[in-house]
């Protein structure tokens, strides 16, 4: 039996139009931790603890048998699911090792943001046949550390997230192939040493090949991709290098704190109209973002849209104009462009004025940013030169030309003979399945998404934050960063937790939301209503440290350490109001001194994982300044 079956196909009704039949489709079976995989090279992988879920996988830490460092991660699928069908076929094709350092040689570049395949095969588990791919592992995605921040990442780590993107796709597209799903989520930090200054962009089960001939709408892939940052042609089923830019478009503008009009007006569940609105949006673009930006739109964002406005579906991005645009703004407000990427807003970012806009308005910033411009403009000349002496058209993609004259099907990608497949034999109805499924995996994925939207407007409502939508900016200037990976985590957590401290006794009296395992109980504290785990902590001491995983509601789940302390607070609340409203002293203290760092990442001293355990405020404790009331 699958562990979970999900309907597929079915529920999203393109527009009001007919619903597609259902079809069940299967998550796969637990593997055991110390399994040993045999791979199609006869190579041995352990499975080591499991990292996560995706929508119909699940992924797991790996070692080489002999190794002991869990570097590695395996996807592991039933063997008749789509996406990791494509996806293992996209990597088999287009990452070698050789190629991803040939383009880095090429372009100058440290790193490159693509993951490599290093095995692939078929495993039996539970005497169902899965199939497997090996990645090396990487950091957290981008997604954990976005929601962390209210939605919203510093301008500065935007731009260089999306410089190496713009490499990450001319990598991509140089091999006939787009990505089609760019987003926070499948945006992961690098791992170990220098990990956090490098993202990669994962998940290739929706890559396929663009089109440069007719544009044919092909309704069998019409709205593929996730919802909310569909292009215009994917909308249409059409994959274009443009698509990807306008993917990466929309990203940017809600990386930036702001919500998508489609997302605001809550249309996502009808794809036909969502498709609708993207087009108008891009139709009238600088007017459109003005609504978006009433501060002034910045313009990287401005000049980036209107650049994908423009392009016709074939044509071939010009990518160093694009990363021109980035790169002259970071240089024009002289922002550290090496180190780690800075996840940490700054408090300004909450009530003042965009960076962008501030820029914007200052004409000495202004003549800086045409000044790197120009400067950026004669350099790549430059380089063009000196790559034009060792290659003859260096900026231009060399993939095949019989790749490039293919157009994406299911049926190219399944009768390319080069391929050197773990001994597959794919039935037609497997095929359908291939691009079926993911069609609805990816159809479906706003859904999953919308829940933590929604309780976070909750919260936002409730506690009268500013909303990302009124927020129009991101960080400013960015110091140069020696944090590594785990201090930045744990500063987000005291941001959000000094943020608190800041916020109207509303936000205080908020109620986070908490979620047990069934098998463990959770007892309130003797002061206030932080609640212990007492079956692991039995004898709870202030000053003590205790490792737990931590889940909070806008999605860090780690193992972190809490040290919990309590202090004291003055009662502020009268007697008599204490009496009215049931309050009494060991109530009146609601101020909790939590401390939160991430635990150590070694595999073989960690502690088990346990479940999710959430600190709650209550809503007695805090008096309202004027009322009096609670
Ligand atoms: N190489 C990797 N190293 C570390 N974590 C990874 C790696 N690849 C994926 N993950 C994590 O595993 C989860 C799922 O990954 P992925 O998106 O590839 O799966 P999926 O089944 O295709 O999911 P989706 O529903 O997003 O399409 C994500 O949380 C991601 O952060």
């Amino acid at each position: 039996m699958p562990r979970v079956a999900k309907v597929k196909g079915a529920a999203v009704a393109a527009g009001g139009g007919a619903k597609k039949k259902s079809k069940l489709y299967k998550m796969p079976e637990k593997i055991q931790e110390g399994t040993i995989l045999l791979d199609t090279s006869k190579i041995k992988w352990k499975i080591g603890p499991s990292i996560g879920t995706g929508g119909f996988g699940e992924i797991y830490t790996a070692c080489k048998q002999d190794e002991k460092n869990y570097d590695y991660v395996v996807k592991c699928e039933p063997h008749d699911n789509g996406p990791l069908f494509v996806e293992m076929h996209y990597y088999m094709r287009n990452t070698k090792l050789s190629d991803i350092n040939n383009f880095k040689r090429e372009k100058g570049l440290k790193n490159l943001g693509v993951p490599h395949m290093l095995g692939h095969g078929s495993v039996e588990v539970n005497n169902k046949k899965h199939r497997f791919i090996i990645l090396p592992r990487y950091g957290s995605d981008i997604n954990k550390l976005f929601l962390s921040n209210s939605r919203c990442l510093p301008e500065i780590t935007v731009y260089r997230i999306v410089l190496q993107m713009l490499d990450a796709y001319e990598f991509i597209h140089r091999f006939g192939y787009v990505h089609a799903d760019l987003k926070a989520a499948n945006i992961l930090l690098g791992n170990g040493k220098g990990g956090g200054e490098q993202t990669y962009l994962v998940d290739y089960g929706l890559a396929s090949h663009y089109t440069t001939k007719d544009f044919k709408p092909d309704p069998k892939k019409m709205h593929n991709g996730t919802i909310q940052y569909t292009s215009r042609d994917a909308h249409q089923g059409v994959p274009t290098r443009r698509g990807d830019f306008e993917i990466m478009g929309y990203n940017i503008i809600e990386w930036l704190g702001v919500e998508l009009p489609w997302v605001k007006e809550k249309i996502l569940a009808a794809p036909v109209k969502v498709q609708k609105a993207k087009e108008a949006f891009m139709a009238n673009v600088s007017m459109e973002l003005k609504k978006l930006f009433p501060q002034g739109t910045p313009p990287t964002v401005e000049e980036f849209m209107n650049y994908v406005a423009q392009m016709k579906y074939n044509d071939e991005p010009d990518y160093e104009k694009c990363r021109n645009i980035f790169k002259s703004y970071l240089k024009a407000i002289k922002a550290t462009i090496s180190g780690d990427l800075d996840f940490k807003l700054k408090k300004a970012v909450l009530s003042g004025p965009t960076t962008s806009t501030a820029i914007k308005s200052n004409a000495k910033t202004k003549a800086n940013i045409k000044k790197a411009q120009l400067l950026l403009k004669n350099k790549e000349s430059d380089d063009n030169k000196i790559v034009d002496s060792s290659s003859p058209t260096p900026s231009r993609p060399v993939k095949s030309t019989a790749k490039s004259k293919v157009n994406v099907t299911k049926e190219n990608l399944l009768s390319d003979s080069e391929e050197n497949d773990d001994d597959e034999v794919i039935s037609a109805s497997d095929e359908d399945d291939v691009f079926e499924s993911k069609r609805f995996k990816k159809n479906q994925s706003f859904k999953n998404l919308s829940p933590g939207r929604k309780l976070l407007q909750k919260k936002i409502a409730a506690s009268k934050i500013i909303s990302p939508l009124n927020r129009t900016k991101s960080s400013d200037i960015v110091t140069p960063i020696s944090k590594t990976l785990s201090q930045k985590i744990a500063s987000l957590a005291s941001t959000s937790a000094e943020t608190n401290k800041k916020r109207s006794p509303a936000v205080l009296n908020a109620k986070a939301h908490i979620k047990l395992s069934p098998h463990i109980k959770m007892t309130p504290s003797g002061s206030g209503s932080t609640v212990i785990n007492n079956h692991i902590t039995p004898n709870k001491k202030t000053g003590k440290t205790y490792e737990i995983n931590f889940e909070l509601d806008v999605s860090m789940d780690a193992n972190v350490l809490v040290n919990v302390k309590r202090k004291k607070k003055p009662v502020t609340i009268s007697q008599d109001q204490s009496d009215a409203s049931g309050a009494n002293d060991e109530y009146s203290t609601p101020v909790k001194r939590v401390k939160v760092r991430k635990a150590e990442e070694d595999e073989n001293n960690r502690s088990p994982r346990t479940p999710y355990v959430t600190v709650k405020k209550s809503k007695r404790l805090i008096q309202s300044p004027k009322s009096g009331r609670p």
